[in-house]
């Protein structure tokens, strides 16, 4: 198993220097030169084993020989042994639809799911390497803490991560900030998870940079994110379809950086039998527009009750447009470079329908994702959190109603208190992990969001 760059100048890397490499070096995200096909006697074969189980299969597809697969093995047990919920994804049907419950990790969001895994998964890599490591990654509001919990407390390894001041929930902020371990340093900056991102990617295309602190990649460009997260979608398929007796599945998926859709899209590459995957976004819907009319042109960024899907570029539609593209790199690379200038990507009527043939979407908006926490709340009992909201919204208007539709929740509603109360008069129930949370000690910096400013205090406390 060999990894490439979808813009074409980084050709021929093993699973564990793609790890390490996070961005590639080219300026492209990389992805896996040939894609492992999961059959259906495989498919049959999920149905009776654990969530570990089916990821050691499905990630081990993708490490290649040198990975010791019983190093592998117990890395990945020990990576969702911190998962409250012994299935450690459960699958719930309320109301018609399946809800695939991804909250069960340390910080109460899917990306618990991967970030355990990468957080091992590097601390691993180095003390094979005898090698350090300093993380740089930006945050909407859930990433974040995920990573500080995946790498905490690591020898090797520093974190310093990104969020946009002021505008992610106040238990996500404290989830961070609350993390005071000697390696960990929260940068509050001024501007939005955008200018996070651009200054991940502009340090990480520094390569003197990049090799002189050892950087590391936290967020979905680094591939180890996006496959640690196919797995759930074969694993709710091989829940659901025993109970319905239907082949195909459609899954709603609350979108902001299409990391997570975009494992879905993997998902069904290597053979998982999807209908459609529904992209489900609040007013920062840039993806969803891209998937109607082929228009995928920057705006501002709104504020929303989802915060963690207000993001306007998101950075692994790079590699869904590789494929689009018939994985031409040069065409990539200069849709890339005029993107870069004029913000602004259209899509003519025969590369809208090949979208069309993968997705649907739908954009909530505030109201309606209010509107959807309360009405599910009603006819459940089940408290949605606002991203879960919108991406049930969606999952509902949009569905087959003859295909079983899998509700991707993505985060636990205790993380978002006010949108819950503000749709439906109460505080969701808080699990033991926030207690006492707004008492403890936080540590975090407010800073520019500019690139030099973040690698002169990166460089200063470095490992
Ligand atoms: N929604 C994310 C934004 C970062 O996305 P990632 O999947 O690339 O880490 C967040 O909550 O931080």
């Amino acid at each position: 198993m060999r990894y490439m760059s979808t813009r074409g100048q980084v050709r021929d890397l093993s699973f564990k220097d793609a790890v390490m490499m996070g961005l590639a070096n080219d300026g492209g995200l990389l992805l896996p030169k040939q894609i492992p096909a999961i059959d259906t006697t495989q498919l049959a074969a999920y149905q009776t084993m654990s969530y570990p189980q089916i990821a050691f299969d499905i990630i081990s597809r993708f490490t290649g020989d040198d990975f010791d697969q019983n190093d592998l093995r117990e890395l990945i047990e020990r990576s969702y042994a911190t998962f409250d919920h012994p299935d450690v994804t459960p699958v719930t049907k309320q109301d018609g639809v399946y809800i695939l419950e991804l909250f069960h990790g340390p910080t109460l969001a899917f990306k618990d799911v991967a970030l355990q895994f990468l957080g091992n998964l590097f601390e691993y890599l180095l003390e094979e390497r005898n090698e350090k490591m300093n993380i740089l990654g930006a945050t909407s509001g859930d990433t974040g803490s995920a990573a500080i919990y995946g790498v905490r407390g690591k020898d090797r390894i520093n974190i310093f991560i990104m969020h946009p001041d002021g505008k992610v929930s106040p238990i996500q902020k404290l989830q961070m900030t609350t993390v005071t371990d000697e390696n960990v340093f929260n940068l509050a900056i001024r501007g939005t998870f955008d200018d996070g991102q651009r200054i991940v990617k502009e340090t990480f295309n520094d390569l003197d940079f990049k090799a002189n602190y050892s950087l590391g990649a936290v967020n979905s460009i680094n591939w180890a994110r996006v496959l640690a997260q196919i797995v759930y979608y074969f694993y709710a398929y091989s829940r659901v379809q025993p109970e319905t007796g239907c082949e195909k599945i459609d899954f709603s998926v609350p979108t902001g950086n299409f990391g997570d859709i975009f494992a879905g899209y993997m998902a069904k590459r290597m053979g998982l039998p999807v209908d459609k995957l529904i992209l489900a976004t609040n007013e920062n819907n840039i993806l969803s527009r891209f998937v109607l009319n082929g228009d995928y042109s920057v705006g501002d960024v709104v504020e929303t009750l989802s915060p963690s899907m207000d993001i306007q570029i998101a950075s692994n539609f790079e590699r869904y447009l590789y494929y689009l593209l018939g994985e031409d790199s040069e065409s990539l690379c200069g849709l890339m470079e005029s993107f870069a200038t004029s913000k602004s990507l259209q899509f003519d009527g025969q590369l809208q329908a090949k979208v069309r043939e993968d997705f649907d979407s739908l954009t909530v908006d505030k109201a309606a994702t209010v509107d959807q926490i309360r009405d599910f709340h009603q006819r459940t009992g089940y408290v949605l959190d606002p991203h879960t909201a919108v991406g049930v919204r969606a999952g509902e208007r949009l569905s087959d109603p003859d295909v079983p539709v899998v509700c991707l929740a993505t985060a636990h509603p205790a993380k978002f208190g006010d949108a819950v109360q503000q749709a439906i008069g109460q505080d969701p129930e808080r699990p033991a992990s926030l207690d006492g949370i707004e008492q403890r000690d936080s540590r975090c910096e407010l800073i520019d969001a500019e690139t030099e400013k973040v690698k002169a205090y990166l460089a200063q406390r470095a490992r």
